[in-house]
Formats: structure tokens, sequence, C-alpha cells
């Protein structure tokens, strides 16, 4: 086991990458793709059981862990890893995106963001240097620099203006930071859709130097014809030798064509919110398991599917206790969609290790049926 943080390149298939991410906590294969723990959990799910589908690493979420239970408290109790009992690598975000999609009555400065808690109420702050000291508390493994995600569409001096913003905050998140030995900290690139505006990010964030960079301002509605432009370009202006993450992507396709493009993280709650609400991601497509037509099907979701719901539970049994709301139903089906996210991951690395990514990318778009199967 290291106490460094290091990322080995293994093999590449066009601009496609496959390598480790070495941390004190374990190895992280990349592409990786990272469930999302909001509140210290996997929703509906055990860690035991994410561990189970394949996953290297999660999500945690600053602002929601800030505001309930705390970051000093989680602290006090021993760090994230101890709290929620996942000791592999945890990743956490600034908070800075989901402070201005979910909190109340916000005042951005140049200094950070004071907001109202949307549970109680409350005042807060977030600042680069807060966001850092919380993600300290936390105990993460990658720690986010606190950036600004400007809405989108937004006009050029904007997005330009924001950008700018988002660099000075960079500067002071890693003088926040610190030197911490075999934790990491990642800038974020910014820029919207100006491909001048991302250079002069990745430039900026090239010149204060980080253990691995993130795409950000993407997945914010632009649609997956403009984020994959937009990715076309943005990795190559980013250090070949560390891993590149794209935030909040997203279905299986934007994960593949995101790999395509020199993508090598990333973490999104589609799996894990859809198979609450009994969306299924399969090869073939996707099944809205509540839909009449499963209610007499004895098959399982997906035949070539190994997880729990689909080695051991029909079509007929889902969509039963989706119908009926029991708490299996949410737990089955977030279990088969992070399996298959999983399984996508590991058919990518392989592919890639193997130099056969382009067939591998044809054999995935020719299964998916088009419509509900
Ligand atoms: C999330 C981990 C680390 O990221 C941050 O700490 N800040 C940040 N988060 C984002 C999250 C996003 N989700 C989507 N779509 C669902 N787009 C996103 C864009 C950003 C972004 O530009 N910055």
């Amino acid at each position: 086991m290291t106490k460094r943080f290091s990322f080995d390149l293994k093999a590449t298939d066009g601009k496609a990458r496959t390598g480790v991410i070495n941390t004190p906590r374990g190895e992280v294969r990349t592409p990786a793709f990272m469930p999302v723990g909001t509140a210290a959990t996997v929703k509906a799910m055990m860690p035991e059981s994410v561990r189970a589908t394949g996953a290297d690493i999660l999500l945690g979420n600053t602002y929601h862990l800030m505001l309930r239970p705390t970051a000093e408290r989680i602290d006090r109790l021993g760090g994230l890893h101890k709290f929620m009992n996942w000791e592999r690598p945890i990743l956490t975000d600034s908070g800075g995106f989901q402070v201005m999609s979910l909190a109340g009555l916000r005042k951005l400065t140049e200094k950070g963001v004071t907001f109202k808690s949307h549970i109680d109420g409350s005042k807060h702050e977030l600042t680069p240097e807060r966001s850092i000291e919380i993600q300290r508390l936390l105990g993460s493994d990658i720690v986010m620099c606190f950036d600004e995600c400007p809405a989108l569409p937004a006009d050029r001096e904007r997005i330009a203006e924001s950008m700018r913003l988002s660099m000075r905050w960079a500067e002071r998140s890693r003088e926040a930071f610190g030197d911490r030995p075999g934790h990491a900290l990642f800038g974020i690139m910014q820029g919207g859709l100006e491909q001048d505006l991302r250079e002069e990010s990745a430039e900026a964030l090239r010149k204060i130097g980080f253990e691995g960079y993130a795409v950000g301002g993407l997945a914010v509605g632009e649609g997956q014809e403009a984020m994959f432009g937009c990715l076309d370009y943005a990795p190559d202006f980013l250090p070949v030798d560390k891993p590149r993450y794209l935030m909040g992507v997203g279905k299986p396709d934007d994960i593949v064509g995101a790999v395509a493009r020199g993508i090598d993280m990333m973490d999104c709650v589609l799996p894990s919110r859809s198979g609450r609400t009994g969306q299924a991601f399969t090869r073939h497509g996707v099944v809205n398991i509540k839909n009449a037509r499963h209610a007499d099907d004895p098959r399982p979701l997906d035949e070539n599917c190994s997880c729990p719901a689909c080695s051991n539970y029909s079509r007929a049994y889902l969509h039963h206790v989706f119908r009926s709301n029991e708490m299996i139903s949410g737990m089955l089906l977030t279990w088969h969609n992070l399996h298959y996210f999983q399984e996508i991951m590991q058919g990518m690395r392989d592919a890639i290790a193997a130099g056969t990514f382009e067939a591998w990318q044809a054999e995935f778009h020719a299964q998916r049926a088009q419509g509900d199967i």
C-alpha cells in the first residue's frame, strides 16, 4: 500500500486512456465511475454492496455534510471513511456547484458565497479556505478546488468573469490545502463552451499545479453534442500524466463518449437516483419497470447481467415491489444500475488495454435497441 498519491498511465487507444490512481487507501482503476454518496451514504446501498458492484472510489458532498451532521462532528467521530464504513478512496466536491443549485438566498463576492441552508434556513459561508478545511476535516483523499460553475446559457463576458474568479479561487484553494502527502487537490477548468477561455483556464491551473484536473462547467444543460464538442479539445489542454475528471456525467453513452475523448474519472447521480424511480439501464437500453407490460414477465431485467436483481428476481417481481413502494425496489434497481455502470467501465478498461476500444464502442452502440425494451 503506497503512502503517496500517484497516477500510472497503463495504455492508450486513440484519445482513450486506462490507468491506475494509487492512494494510501487503495487503487482506483481508470476510467473510473464514482457512485455518489451525498449524505455519507450511497442511497439504498450498503457500502459492501457498493464495493461488490466494482466501485473503487465514492463521491461525498461538502455542501450536504457541512450542513448536516457538520464536518466538525464527522471529524470528532474519526472522519468520513470510518463514519460511513467505506475505507477505500473518497473524493469530495468543494460545495461550489451545490450551493448555487440548492441553497437559498445566495450572495456571491470575491471572498466566497454566503447562503441560507435549504434544511433549516441557517446562514453559512463557503470560501476557498473554508471549503478546503471542510474537506480536510472529512478526511477526503481527493479534494476539489472551490469553484463557480456559471449557469448556462450565459454570455461570453459572464463566462470569462466567472472562470477568472474560479482561477483566483483555485490559487487560494491550493494555498489553503497545504502539504498533505497521500492526499490530492484537483483543479477545475471552467470557460463554458469558449475554446479560448478553456485554454486560458487550463494554463492558469497548470501554472498553479495540481495532482489532477477536472473539466467543470459541463452537463449543465448544454446537451451531449455541445458537451462532446468541448471535450474534443478541452482535455488536450490538460497535463497528459495527471487524471482528468468530468463532473456530473452521465448517461451510459455520455460516459463512453467522454472516455473516448480522454476523460479518466466521472461521477453521476443518474444510476442511483433513477434506480430509486424504477428506471433500469441495461445493455439493450432503458427499462421503466413500473410499466404495466412487465407485470407478468418472468424474465430477468437483463439475461446477461450477473447482479443480484437479475440473478434472483423476475421483471414481474421488480414491477410488483415498485408498484407496492417496497424498500427493496430501490435497493435492487440501484444495485443493478451501479453494477451495469461498473461493467461498462470494466469493458472500456479492458478494451483500451487490448487496443480494441473502437470495436468495443461499435458493439456497445449496436446492442442498444431503440425505445423501451
Ligand atoms: C462534483 C465534484 C467536484 O466539483 C466541484 O467541486 N465543483 C463543480 N461541480 C460540478 C458538478 C456538476 N454536475 C454537473 N452536472 C450534473 N455539472 C457540474 C459542474 C460542476 C462544476 O463546474 N464544478
